[in-house]
């Protein structure tokens, strides 16, 4: 990509971008949010036409106005967010826009056939007549990909894959793509998680501000000095953690079960406090029950049976928003879909809980002067990069929409924050600074509830971490290095003693 650069309106998200990949190597894009990353990505891919610039490929310039462009260049891309049909089998979402092998006829004997050779073949184990509403979220990433290795790509883009995978599923998906590149194909890694560039990646790239920074061999870096290529400055890395000085009881789960659809117990018998002053830690492998006991707390399941007490009152069978008015905070697991309106502004999304309450109402009327000097001082507070308030959520990055979730629910009024992957997506810049808000909670007395699949997040924030399991607390231990490997060996549904840990 050479010299490429693109606008929008009132940013520059790539200036004058000059960056080449190899066969044969896994190259990761690093940046804070907002660099640009996407954005080049995205160009590479054709959903996206540069304002100036050009791309070779082999030494030849081409030209490519869409993905199907960039796909008979060979060049696939496995996007930030899912973009599979839910209710279609695995099947038939490989298959979907791609071209068939005796058109007009729909031979998928064929496909189910050259499925399973891939899957075979990569290590990528698919069942392709599963449908992706029944699938975990680790095995939709093997769906995302497959699908793009179906069409027959040798470049690979892959916009944070990793970023909702559990360390085992990573280190797996690493193995399928170190075995993929030994063939002469590459592979281009958008990430923010410097243990995966430095463990197995074989060149970085640094862009900030949309500008190129520097390519260098990942042999020759260590986490500090990318940390400062991406940010620009000193990062702290590893935060101090006060004593916890913990108060009354805030949220107190008593036998709570949850039933799925398919009438097993999603949450089973899981009791737990959190008191004021003191963060509990969820972990687990997703998909253990972990958003269905977030969703009984914020009283999305009226069914769930058990007690749920916040500061000592029953909010079992209250309503969303009265659980909301009671003073819980949710960052939630999807900031797509329940932290965001997307097609809203900056700044309605800001004031959406809020909307009619004071400050940001009076007798019924808004009060835009009081939103407008919140939201701007929000937006420079978390460093959120957006034109104003008036920008739509939907045009920001992802890093930038995860920091409006994070930064509403932590400046209204609450006494627990339930944060569920509270940084997913976000920049090491920004994760510190998160990170930071979160400790502060904790020193301001407020009780929060994390759930998260990092753990290094967990021991960095948490007090003590219960460990989910099919829908069951397996256990608890302390936010230590040594408590680790249990908490590992609970994550995958090993009872330990009490006081193992
Ligand atoms: N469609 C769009 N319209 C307007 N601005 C956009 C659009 N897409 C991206 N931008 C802006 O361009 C800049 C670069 O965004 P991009 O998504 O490429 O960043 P990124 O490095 O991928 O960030 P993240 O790590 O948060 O995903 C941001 O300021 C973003 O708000």
């Amino acid at each position: 990509m050479e010299h490429i650069t693109k606008r929008f309106p009132g940013v520059t998200a790539s200036a004058d971008v000059s960056i080449g990949f190899a066969r044969g190597e896994i190259h990761a894009l690093l940046g804070e949010n907002g660099a640009g990353k996407s954005t080049l990505m995205n160009m590479l891919y054709g959903l996206l036409k540069p304002d100036e610039g050009q791309i070779t490929i082999d030494g030849q310039p081409v030209r490519i106005n869409g993905p199907q462009d960039a796909i008979a260049h060979g060049i696939g891309m496995v996007h930030q967010h899912f973009m599979l049909i839910p209710k279609f089998t695995v099947l038939e979402n490989v298959i979907l826009g791609g071209k068939l092998d005796r058109e007009p006829l729909l031979d998928t004997r064929a496909a189910r056939k050259r499925i399973l050779d891939l899957s075979a073949k990569t290590g990528l184990k698919v069942d392709p007549d599963a449908r992706i509403h029944d699938l975990s979220v680790g095995d939709q990433q093997r769906v995302e990909i497959i699908k793009v290795l179906y069409k027959g790509v040798d470049v690979l883009i892959m916009d944070e894959p990793t970023a909702v995978l559990t360390p085992q599923e990573t280190d797996e998906l690493f193995q399928v793509l170190r075995n993929w590149i030994k063939e002469g194909n590459t592979v281009i890694f958008i990430t923010h998680k410097m243990r995966e560039v430095l463990e197995f990646c074989d060149r970085v790239s640094v862009l900030r501000d949309g500008h190129f920074i520097e390519t260098v061999p990942v042999s020759q870096i260590d986490e500090e000095r990318l940390a400062h290529m991406m940010v620009g400055r000193e990062v702290e890395l590893r935060l101090q953690k006060a004593p916890p000085k913990t108060g009354e009881t805030v949220l107190e789960v008593k036998d709570l079960t949850v039933q799925a659809e398919s009438g097993v117990p999603a949450v089973s018998n899981v009791s737990f406090t959190v008191r004021a002053g003191e963060t509990v830690g969820i972990a687990g492998v997703d998909g253990n029950g972990q958003l269905e006991l977030i969703e009984a707390i914020m009283g999305l399941t009226p069914s769930a049976s058990g007690e749920i007490c916040l500061n000592g009152k029953e909010i079992t069978h209250c309503t969303p928003k009265e659980i909301l008015e009671r003073g819980v905070s949710n960052i939630p697991f999807s900031r797509q879909t329940e932290g965001l309106v997307l097609n809203f502004s900056v700044r309605d999304n800001f004031i959406l809980k809020e909307r009619w309450h004071a400050p940001y109402a009076k007798h019924g009327l808004l009060q835009n002067k009081v939103i407008d000097q919140t939201v701007r001082r929000m937006i420079q507070e978390y460093s959120i990069k957006a034109n104003g308030p008036e920008t739509r959520a939907g045009n920001m990055s992802g890093g930038n929409q995860q920091k409006i979730v994070a930064s509403r629910e932590m400046e209204r009024p609450h006494d627990l924050l339930v944060a569920c992957h509270p940084t997913h997506g976000l920049d090491i810049g920004a994760i510190e600074f998160i990170h930071r808000r979160i400790l502060r909670e904790r020193e301001e007395g407020k009780a929060v509830l994390l759930v998260s699949t990092e753990m290094d997040e967990l021991l960095a924030l948490s007090d003590r971490i219960l460990v989910l399991f099919k829908g069951q607390i397996m256990g608890e231990a302390p936010a230590t290095p040594e408590a680790v490997q249990q908490i590992g060996l609970m994550m995958l549904g090993k009872k330990v003693q009490a006081g193992a840990c």
